[in-house]
């Protein structure tokens, strides 16, 4: 295991296994999985482990329940899935009260264990879960940070790539803003193979499908009675690799601003300058007159969720 760096996945859930063996299959960190569940972690950890035999990686996942955070500590990078799905007919904003709970005592195990670890936050609602885990680790802005917009880019682009029958390899588009249903696909930064997206599909079809990506996460719900896991995991796991590996991706990610985009004190999804330091860097993109106002309707939204929590 020498050399090798340290990630734990906090939930062995949907989410957090697809993402543990995501990181597994790269081969460069040793995993902890964590779950409340008694023996969940270590089944899933068992299972991830016995597929490498067969995909090529090397058995280095360790699956604990709660009374097993020693695990973890020294991590580099912590990704925090722990909490409730939504259902059918329930926004992610539903689920804010339970999984406050649920995110600060994970974060306050994580964080006397792995004082300099980046967290990458999943759960919902994921802003307000992201000032949540700044406010319980006392970590500087940078190291606390959410995944909602590479996933919800993905979605976009996967749509794209439906749309124009293009690969969808060709297709460069980013979505800001709040992971609610008020985020910003950015159509004015969206090309296929350098192409602005406005000159290969009408204004029409381009509507349809930003308004698709908002409600993205909803329509899977609606399919599959719980919310979505592979993209999610692998997006997750793509956060993982940026600062694990330093590459200075830049990445939509859902950063603490301050006063960038004109917004203060509040997480919302931005480009990031992804690295080792976490997000190192909020990247500024030109945005349209409506863009700017679709973003004020997000934050306005944000703000709503986030002022009824307890640690802010
Ligand atoms: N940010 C995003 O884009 C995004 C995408 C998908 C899902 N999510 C969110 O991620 C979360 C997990 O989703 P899922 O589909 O994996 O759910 P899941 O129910 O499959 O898994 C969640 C796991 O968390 C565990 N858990 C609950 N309380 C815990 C605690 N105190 N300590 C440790 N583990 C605990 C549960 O036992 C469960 O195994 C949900 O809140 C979901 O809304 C966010
Ligand atoms: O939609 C959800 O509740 C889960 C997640 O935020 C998603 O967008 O898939």
């Amino acid at each position: 295991m020498n050399g090798r760096k340290k990630v734990t996945v906090v939930g062995a859930g949907n989410v957090g296994a697809t993402c543990a063996q995501e990181v597994a299959r790269r081969d460069y960190a040793e995993v902890v999985l964590v779950d409340v569940k008694p023996d969940l972690a270590a089944g899933k950890a068992l299972d991830i482990n016995q597929a490498g035999s067969v995909l090529g990686y090397e058995p280095t996942v360790v699956g604990v329940d709660a009374s097993g955070y020693d695990a973890s500590a020294g991590s580099d990078v912590v990704v925090i899935t722990a909490g409730l799905p939504r259902k059918p007919g329930m926004s992610r904003d539903d689920l804010v009260k339970t999984n406050e709970t649920i995110v600060a005592e994970v974060t306050r195990e994580i964080a006397k264990r792995s004082k300099q670890a980046v967290l990458v936050i999943v759960s919902n609602p994921l802003d307000a879960m992201c000032h949540v885990a700044r406010a319980v680790s006392k970590f500087p802005r940078e190291r606390v940070v959410g995944m909602a917009g590479i996933l919800d880019t993905a979605r976009f682009e996967c749509f794209i790539a439906q749309e124009t029958g293009l690969s969808v390899k060709e297709v460069t588009a980013t979505v800001l803003g709040g992971h609610g249903d008020q985020m910003v696909p950015v159509v004015s930064a969206t090309t296929v193979g350098g192409v602005p997206l406005d000159q290969l599909v009408s204004a029409a079809k381009i509507r349809k499908m930003v308004e698709r990506t908002k409600v993205g996460g909803g329509e899977i719900v609606k399919l599959l009675g719980t919310s979505a896991w592979y993209a999610p995991g692998a997006a997750a796991a793509q956060m993982v690799d940026a600062i694990c590996l330093d590459e200075k991706r830049v990445l939509p990610c859902t950063a603490y601003l301050q006063g960038e985009y004109g917004i203060r004190d509040l997480y919302m999804g931005v480009p990031v300058k992804l690295g080792a330091g976490g997000a190192e860097e909020v990247v500024k993109l030109r945005l349209t007159a409506a863009e700017k106002k679709m973003l004020k309707l997000s934050e306005a939204a944000v703000r709503d969720v986030v002022q009824v929590l307890t640690h802010r």
